[in-house]
């Protein structure tokens, strides 16, 4: 009998173990989508997960190459990511329902805010919407306000002189002109050139993700309190508090004493917002966590895409005589207008190729599966899963786009040039080939407001500085890890203030 042979006991006991174990594995839902970087054997799958941390870059791209037009998965620490690619995948994900395929959901994944921010904020986000209607209509009325405070910044944070080059670390310099810049038209004077609170926005989209590493390693019951104790967001709302509250308590007293007869009532995002707010009867701190959740929004992805392109006309400064050429005709006839900003084809196209080679992440349009679902290759999704688009593959795809990993700041502007071309190749245009922004009806609801911003800035540098790399020469090179992907946070690009500058 087996029961009276020990070491026969064992190895049945070690065959059934190996027996649940392999069927685990076969049976798992996602074991039909191909796993890349490892095996997908449970256990393994921490070797996969160390691989896709330090090679993520080039194992999407052997994703890409191997499973184009359909899904395949990698490895995270904590769980599968399913990457798809391909025109027909892409428009599927941006296509389903939210019912289906979450966006709230995959950010929320990433984020882990809802320990931090107020239920209020989290379940009724109009924010989102006034940045995605309300802040794109008033942009020709707001564009100014961002120019006057462009104007002052960058002469500070660039402080270049004529007669020889300064070499200035661009990621600081452009973190702190894009938050000063967005800031004036978000909160306004005198809150947009408060440092403690500059500080606090570019820092915001760091401490939320030190925030979320915390979070998921605590365990479910203990979340709360762990968020209450240590939560660099819950603190960074708390010492943001006094910097804003006297500013929304006037503008509150205001609206109480003037009503509609408020004749210079502020124009601004946190006006918008406090204006909301009063109808609905709702806190300080909910409008503070609102201007925070579009700081996080708006701060990091422009700053990041501001320093590439940087580096990439510093790397190449054929482009910048035509360049000045082109705004200065166009500010000789519109001036700093919104409809000026719109005429600068050569400079929109700048952004779209830089963004289209560096861009903010190696990936896009992240969704969480809310029910089990099947796509239309047959691909089955079970419901937790979170899938994303390689949104860097299809921008270095030969498919896409001749010439695919060359540098061709202008190519965007001579495809705009064909008959009822002129709107598809701008910067803040979205499509399956183009999802620097996402795509559909998450879209980036900022795309318009940043692309006009950031034009704005790059406008002002490249008439009033000459600017090249120091040192070797070589374009400061990005980093990768996992899914993400960086400008380097020391490079340099050396300035001198121009003799003839137009400002
Ligand atoms: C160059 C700068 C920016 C880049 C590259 C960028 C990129 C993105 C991307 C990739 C998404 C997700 C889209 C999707 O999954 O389909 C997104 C969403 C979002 N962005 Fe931006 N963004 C930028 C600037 C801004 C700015 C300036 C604002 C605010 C003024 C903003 C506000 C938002 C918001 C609120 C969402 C969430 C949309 C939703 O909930 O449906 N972004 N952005």
């Amino acid at each position: 009998m087996a029961f009276e042979d020990p070491p026969a006991l064992i190895l049945a006991s070690v065959a059934i173990l190996a027996a649940i174990y392999v069927v685990r594995w076969k049976t798992h839902p996602l074991n039909s989508i191909p796993t890349v970087g490892g095996s997908s054997a449970p256990g393994l799958s921490i070797l996969a997960a160390i691989n896709f941390r330090r090679n993520g870059k080039e194992l999407i791209e052997e994703g890409y190459r191997k499973y184009y037009g359909s899904a395949f998965k990698v490895a995270l620490i904590d769980q599968w990511l399913v990457i798809v690619s391909g025109p027909k995948m892409v428009d599927e994900l941006r296509r389903r329902p939210d019912n289906e395929l979450s966006f709230d959901e995959g950010v929320e994944d990433v984020v882990q805010m809802k320990y931090s921010i107020g239920h209020e904020t989290f379940e009724d986000p109009y924010h989102i919407n006034m940045v995605k209607e309300k802040l794109t209509r008033t942009l020709p009325v707001i564009l100014p306000d961002a120019v006057d405070e462009l104007k002052l910044t960058v002469p500070e944070c660039i402080p270049a002189k004529t007669d020889e080059w300064t070499a200035v670390t661009v990621m600081p310099a452009m973190q702190q002109i894009v938050a000063r810049v967005s800031s004036r038209v978000f909160v306004g004077l005198p809150i947009c050139r408060n440092q403690d609170y500059l500080s606090m926005a570019i820092r915001f989209a760091i401490d939320v993700i030190k925030d979320r590493k915390i979070i998921t390693i605590t365990p479910y019951g203990l979340k709360t309190i762990v968020s209450k104790l240590f939560s660099k967001t819950k603190r960074v709302f708390k010492q943001a508090t006094p910097v804003m509250e006297p500013v929304i308590n006037e503008r509150r007293a205001n609206m109480k004493a003037f009503g509609e007869d408020w004749s210079d009532k502020p124009n601004d995002l946190l006006q918008w917002i406090i204006d909301e707010a009063v109808l609905r009867n709702q806190s300080n701190a909910s409008i503070v966590e609102r201007i925070f959740l579009i700081n996080f929004a708006a701060i990091h992805t422009s700053s990041t895409t501001m320093t590439h392109v940087l580096y990439d006309l510093a790397a190449r400064p054929e482009y910048i005589q035509p360049l000045r050429e082109e705004i200065e005709d166009v500010l000789a006839t519109d001036g700093w207008t919104k409809a000026g900003i719109g005429k600068m084809w050569k400079l929109d196209s700048l952004f779209r190729e830089s963004s289209r080679l560096h861009g903010i992440s190696l990936i896009s349009l992240m969704r969480k599966a809310v029910k089990d679902l099947t796509f239309n290759d047959g691909t089955f999704i079970p419901k937790g899963t979170v899938l994303v688009a390689a949104a860097h593959a299809t921008h270095h795809d030969e498919v896409n786009y001749a010439d695919a990993d060359d540098f061709d700041a202008f190519r965007f502007a001579r495809m705009r040039e064909g008959e009822g071309e002129g709107v598809k190749h701008q910067f803040a245009n979205t499509s399956v080939d183009y999802i620097s922004f996402g795509h559909g009806k998450h879209a980036c609801p900022g795309r318009f407001f940043a692309s006009n911003e950031l034009k704005a800035i790059m406008a002002y540098i490249v008439l009033n500085y000459d600017l090249k790399l120091g040192g070797d020469g070589q374009r400061p090179p990005d980093t990768y890890f996992a899914q993400n992907m960086a400008p380097s946070r020391t490079g340099q690009v050396l300035f001198r203030k121009r003799q003839a500058a137009s400002s």
